[in-house]
């Protein structure tokens, strides 16, 4: 039999995947970036960073202002990109798949969201329905729940608080079930009861429904709180990665 490029990079990938077991449990690895890099007007905004997510992970990347955090998470699900490296989800090169099908794959709620004049049902709904899909009532209103925001849908997001705003966002990158969650300084905008709401409301989340996640925080207590893992960077560099016992010691 003969092996491809690519099929001796998967068969490398599956090894790595193999030897990464805790107590004979397997866990596989759900995202990868490779030397991952974005060059912008000469600066090196990310430079070479290599890491990876397990499955049901969360990640958190800190870093001090300007350190790059936001844009690795752009490039995680090629919303930017990459000037040099690349990301592997299951394994696949991202380069080998739709861009569309990457971003319903990794979801992001990025740092200052946006709703669109209307209800909260329109926005949950507006990914699915700008591809010619329907969302049942059934399906808002179980992620409206999840989200705290029961019988909400028919407000007008106007009328929402930032908290509300926040969980509506949420709500409207977890409508195309992505396999994987970016979430970009989720609460830094809010105030402290908003914001230790909506991080309790994420925390259920990700422990809930084991979604890979990975977090840009400024908040080193949140992330003791939610990851299990931690990324520093520093001038778009990895300084360090890994358990965040050892990491944040
Ligand atoms: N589109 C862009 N064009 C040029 N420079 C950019 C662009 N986006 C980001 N930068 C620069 O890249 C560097 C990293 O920015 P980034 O927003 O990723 O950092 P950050 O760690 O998320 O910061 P913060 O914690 O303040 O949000 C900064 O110097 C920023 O000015």
């Amino acid at each position: 039999m003969t092996m491809g490029i690519s099929g001796i990079d998967t068969l490398r990938r599956r090894i790595q995947t193999d030897a990464t077991r805790t107590g004979g449990q397997r866990m596989a690895t759900k995202l990868e970036t490779e030397r991952l890099t974005r060059v912008v007007g000469g600066d090196r905004i990310v430079d070479g960073v290599s890491i990876s997510v397990s499955e049901g992970d969360v990640l958190a990347v800190l870093g001090p202002s300007g350190s790059g955090k936001s844009s690795l998470l752009r490039l995680l699900n090629r919303l930017d990109e990459p000037t040099d490296g690349t990301v592997f989800l299951d394994g696949t090169d991202y380069r080998d798949l739709p861009p569309r099908e990457v971003r319903r794959r990794i979801g992001i709620v990025p740092q200052s969201p946006a709703l669109r004049d209307g209800t909260v049902f329109e926005n949950v709904t507006i990914g699915p329905r700008l591809r010619g899909e329907t969302v049942t009532d059934g399906t808002v209103e179980e992620l409206l729940g999840r989200m705290n925001l029961d019988g909400y849908a028919d407000r007008d997001v106007a009328d929402l608080s930032g908290g509300e705003a926040q969980r509506v966002a949420i709500a409207r990158t977890l409508v195309t079930e992505p396999e994987v969650l970016l979430l970009d300084e989720p609460t830094s905008s809010l105030d402290s009861s908003s914001e230790e709401r909506v991080e309790a409301l994420l925390e259920g989340l990700v422990r809930e429904t084991d979604l890979t996640t990975v977090l840009v925080t400024h908040d080193e207590s949140q992330a003791r709180r939610l990851a299990d893992r931690v990324a520093l960077l520093e001038d778009g560099r990895l300084e360090s990665v890994g358990p965040v016992s050892e990491v944040m010691a």
